[in-house]
């Protein structure tokens, strides 16, 4: 081989090598990314040129990696469009190591990883990070050009010279450094290539075989997709996982290229809606997971891909968050999702209800993360109605809600959080014709405070079933009020006291009226504000939530328990005993609002078998 030239590189840096090595340490695998889709946009210009006549017959594209483990050696190769001496010196000694002084320049003393998205902007200057030393073999497509051999250790001096590279393309040969040893496994190298290039549209070979899938779905037409084809790519994509539910498929190139597919998957109650499971591509080849400066927060409990060739790489993070095209993708890709929601909202609302306990912690939490997104989703915002049977529960939007309900609610929403613990309140209510909303998630108690933000000049109100008793709740019990001469006192208050001072309470407030139901003889309300805020302090300090103790008992005039006891009060015979009851009837009531601790629940045992026995007792 004779030696054409040899040279030293015009940088301004010395020793860039190791700060770069050093900042991308742990992401030193993207050097395979960067070959190749270099490699593939070799192959895509070649294309060009051919297209344009420059060129007749050009070989069937492909990449092919060839691992040497005794040499110690990993190259790609490609039959793009080669390169000639010149540009060698143009496109390798200038543009890559320029861009990477560059790099080196924007983001020395700063947390490198952090800087950018993926560590565009590298390019072949990466290999460096795994390699002692790299060699180009390239014969560019031009007529009459020679191929060259470009080689560099790794220090600002290279070589060129002529090379036996007799077809053309490039191959570009790594001479693994000794603590990198792990680029020389075939499974390793499969696993990269899976992961960042397995929809490059140009086959990718590893020995003798394609190890990448090539098509990406999103590419094709939804016009000549099967329900089967997104399953069977959402499949691939996450294996092992349970179907998703359904999908959206973007495509959009004006005014700026985005396509992808989200898929809604099976969502369990209890996941996080901030893990991020949606995969961000540029031009085919993927950037990574969970790119939470592209694609809304709210978005990625969904799963799937989205590629944009318009997304810039190669800057800093929070550039990328305050990039006005990078915003304006992320909206679009929020309003496309709306979209599909709207659509089976509309199309099949039976599916929709389906799924709904599954989308619904998502729709909500995108609901109080983005003012547009709510305001495209808020009509199809819907809560179970309490009482609908499990297998076909009735739902109801907002609007619906309300509408259905104008006279008699007056723009208050009444919620329950527990089905069967409030059953005796939800009952109540019910039975008066009003209707109970479930807001049983977790997000529900923000979800609602949210909602009287957004509806705060229409003047909704959310009440649980257990905070006030409204007045169509309740008679107008005459008796009770009739004041008795002697004592000076009402009936109710006379039954107030008799349970103040059997309870002997000081932070609870006993009323007594009359329920347009017998079915409980106490109940204990909890104001709605006081709970909240208790619920908040609750979470802000991580701590288990204790029971208001600022709550009212509610007596149940029109209960026959209660005329009973008081009628035995006022007999006098047996002080103890009556006593003993208001005390049970307090703890029934409680009962169905906490769980008690064990001294209390031991009481309340010990005190269950003293009124069993006493009511068994012979006269
Ligand atoms: N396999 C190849 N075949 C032909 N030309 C190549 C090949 N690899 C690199 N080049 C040339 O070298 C240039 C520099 O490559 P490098 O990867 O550093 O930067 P880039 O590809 O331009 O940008 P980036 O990788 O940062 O997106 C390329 O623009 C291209 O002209």
């Amino acid at each position: 081989m004779t030696m054409l030239e040899q040279g030293s590189i015009t940088i301004h840096t010395e020793n860039i090598f190791p700060i770069i090595k050093q900042s991308l340490y742990s992401d030193r695998e993207i050097f395979l990314r960067e070959l190749v889709s270099n490699a593939a946009d070799a192959i895509a210009k070649l294309k060009m040129a051919s297209f344009a006549g420059e060129l007749s017959d050009p070989p069937e594209p492909e990449i092919v990696i060839t691992l040497d483990k005794e040499a110690k050696t990993l190259a790609v190769a490609d039959n793009g469009i080669g390169m000639t001496a010149e540009e060698v010196k143009k496109y390798i000694n200038q543009v890559a190591f320029s861009s990477a002084e560059e790099f080196i320049h924007k983001y020395k003393g700063k947390e490198a990883e952090q800087a950018i998205i993926g560590h565009f902007g590298l390019g072949f200057y990466s290999s460096f990070m795994v390699s002692r030393r790299v060699e180009i073999d390239t014969l560019s497509y031009k007529p009459g050009s020679t191929a060259v051999n470009w080689a560099c250790d790794g220090t600002t001096a290279f070589t060129l010279s002529d090379s036996e590279r007799a077809s053309i393309g490039t191959t570009v040969t790594l001479h693994i450094a000794p603590d990198n040893e792990e680029y020389l496994e075939p499974s390793r190298i499969r696993e990269l290539i899976r992961k960042y290039c397995d929809f490059i549209p140009v086959p990718i070979k590893l020995n003798g075989e394609v190890i990448n899938k090539q098509k990406p779905l999103w590419r094709t037409s939804p016009s000549e997709l099967k329900d089967e084809d997104y399953l069977e790519f959402y499949r691939y994509l996450y294996p092992f996982q349970e179907d998703p539910h359904f999908w959206v498929h973007i495509n959009t190139d004006y005014p700026f290229i985005v396509q992808g597919i989200l898929y809604f998957p099976k969502l369990r109650p209890d996941i996080d809606p901030t893990k991020g499971q949606v995969k961000l591509f540029c031009n085919q080849v993927f950037v990574q997971d969970n790119c939470e400066e592209v694609i809304p927060k709210f978005l990625l409990p969904l799963r799937g891909a989205i590629d944009s060739p318009d997304i810039p790489l190669n800057v800093s993070r929070s550039f990328l968050q305050n990039d006005r095209t990078v915003r304006r993708i992320g909206d679009h890709v929020a309003k496309k999702v709306a979209d599909r929601l709207n659509e089976l909202y509309t199309e099949d609302y039976e599916k929709y209800v389906k799924v709904w306990p599954d989308i619904s912690l998502f729709m909500k939490f995108g609901a109080m993360n983005s003012d547009k997104f709510f305001a495209q989703i808020k009509d199809i915002l819907i809560f179970r109605l309490a009482g609908s049977p499990a297998d076909k529960p009735e739902y109801l939007t907002l609007q619906s809600y309300l509408e259905r309900t104008r006279e008699k609610q007056n723009k208050r929403v009444y919620y329950a959080t527990d089905e069967a613990a409030q059953s005796a309140y939800i009952d109540l209510h019910r039975s008066q014709g009003l209707e109970v909303l479930m807001l049983d998630s977790w997000i529900d108690s923000h979800f609602s405070s949210f909602l009287e933000r957004e509806y705060k000049e229409d003047g909704i109100q959310f009440k649980r079933v257990d905070s006030e008793l409204d007045e169509t709740l309740v008679d107008k019990d005459k008796a009770a009020e009739i004041v008795d001469p002697v004592s000076n006192k009402t009936r109710s208050e006379k039954l107030v006291d008799l349970f103040k001072q059997a309870l002997g309470k000081d932070k609870l407030q006993v009323k007594a009226e009359a329920l347009k139901s017998e079915s409980v003889p106490a109940m204990i309300l909890l104001p709605e504000a006081l709970r909240r805020l208790q619920e908040l302090n609750a979470m802000m300090q991580q701590k288990p939530l204790e029971f208001l103790e600022e709550h009212t008992l509610i007596l149940n005039t029109a209960h026959p328990l209660v005329q009973n006891l008081q009628a035995l009060a006022e007999e006098g015979r047996d002080p103890d005993l009556v006593t003993l009851i208001c005390n049970h009837i307090y703890d029934l009531a409680l009962i169905t609002q906490k769980s008690f601790d064990p001294a209390s629940a031991r009481a309340f045992v010990q005190r269950s078998n003293e009124v069993l026995t006493r009511l068994t007792r012979r006269q």
